[in-house]
């Protein structure tokens, strides 16, 4: 996506939790990617010993890549991915935690889509188009790890509706400082749930007030994300957790009946006053640009934030696929009567907001030498 792209030589990865929905997304994404090499494929007892295309329940709207196809899938252990320099987790949340950690353990470096690790005080949460300084927690977390780890880390992506958010916030504090307090309703596809995910009996015709646990990451997260890190007396980094301007964060989760595409609505205060017009804020979200873009990430969307005029956009059906869904759509920025400014996210749930932004936190390691 990137015109003048940094091409090291071939990096061999392996995938985890290869079958499921974000893994399915990993091999589409890797299958065309200019570095990285798919070497290896893992899931559960389940997929384990059997041919790629048998363990899969295939949903992408490509065929099943070329070179996976008769890949014979392995059981998640470090042993069967020792040729790989990196590996890309999406595996279930119920066993990511272990696993996870024995592959950091044997020096792999893993980019990981579950929640597990998102809190670790040693753990970056990068969103890729927001915080690539915090790769600066790698050297620490390895000095950390008994023994100290020379190639191993863990960094995780956050969750796919924090993702959305995160962007055009971070842009925003970038532009007119930072923000008091936020507001944020939810309306998110099915696929978030893995599949098959939320019954059908369940979501058409319906709307679902309530995903577990989702509120609270969305709090949390976007404090880590949008915070820097700070050095205590003895040169100890920690995260800062925006301490420093502190933000209130509400959010709201709902599921609807969309296949893929996360729509949140963000009504936003600044600490500064007065805060910018509607149209200042549109100027800065299109002007924002990403570290991982500018580095010439291969994956990076030219547009971090596109932002639409018309006045029914941005919608999942119509702009989840733009950049291949690696940007954020963001429209109706407008004034807020209570707040200061309000807006409509629209951020690809399992491509931006899962399978994309680890390729693209990796692309980011290998950019600043992190992986080679
Ligand atoms: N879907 C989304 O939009 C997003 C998902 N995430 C996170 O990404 C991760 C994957 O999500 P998703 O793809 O939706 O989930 P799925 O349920 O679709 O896939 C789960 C994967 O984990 C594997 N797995 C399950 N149990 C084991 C085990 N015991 N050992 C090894 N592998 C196992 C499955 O393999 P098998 O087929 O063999 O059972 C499958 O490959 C989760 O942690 C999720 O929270 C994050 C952001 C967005
Ligand atoms: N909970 C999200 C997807 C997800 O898996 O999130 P997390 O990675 O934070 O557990 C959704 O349902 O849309």
């Amino acid at each position: 996506m990137h015109g003048k792209e940094h091409t090291p030589r071939e990096i061999k990865v392996g995938v985890l939790g290869a079958t499921g929905t974000v893994g399915q997304r990993f091999i589409a994404l890797l299958s065309r990617h200019p570095y990285f090499i798919i070497h290896a494929l893992g899931a559960s007892q389940r997929s384990a010993g059997k041919k790629y295309t048998q363990a899969v329940n295939w949903k992408q709207t490509s065929p099943v890549p070329a070179q996976v196809r008769d890949m014979v899938v392995k059981e998640c252990i470090p042993e069967h991915f020792v040729e790989c320099s990196v590996v890309f987790s999406g595996l279930d949340s119920d066993v990511a935690g272990e696993i996870e950690e024995a592959f950091r353990h044997a020096e792999l470096a893993v980019f990981s889509n579950a929640k597990n690790y998102r809190r670790d005080p040693a753990v970056p949460l990068v969103v890729p188009l927001v915080n690539s300084s915090h790769f600066a927690m790698i050297p620490q977390q390895r000095a950390q790890h008994s023994p100290p780890l020379k190639k191993g880390f863990i960094l995780t992506n956050a969750n796919c509706s924090t993702t959305g958010v995160v962007v055009p916030l971070a842009a925003l504090e970038k532009a007119f400082g930072p923000l008091e307090s936020c507001m944020i309703t939810t309306m998110q596809a099915i696929s978030g749930a893995g599949y098959p995910g939320v019954p059908s009996l369940d979501i058409i015709d319906n709307v679902v007030p309530y995903i577990s646990g989702e509120e609270e990451k969305m709090e949390w997260e976007t404090l880590k994300i949008l915070g820097g890190i700070s050095e205590g007396d003895e040169g100890l980094k920690s995260f800062d957790m925006h301490d420093k301007h502190p933000l209130r964060i509400s959010a709201s989760c709902n599921r609807v009946p969309v296949i893929e595409g996360h729509t949140e609505c963000v009504s936003i205060r600044f600490a500064r006053r007065p805060p910018p017009s509607p149209q200042q804020v549109r100027e800065a979200l299109t002007a924002y640009t990403s570290d991982a873009y500018a580095l010439g990430c291969p994956s990076a969307p030219r547009h971090t934030v596109f932002v639409h005029e018309e006045v029914d956009r941005p919608q999942p059906r119509l702009d989840r696929d733009y950049q291949m869904g690696a940007g954020v759509s963001v429209g109706r920025v407008r004034q807020c009567r209570v707040l200061d400014i309000k807006f409509v996210v629209l951020a690809n749930n399992v491509a931006i907001g899962a399978a994309t932004s680890s390729i693209l936190n990796a692309e980011l390691a290998v950019v600043k030498g992190i992986i080679s």
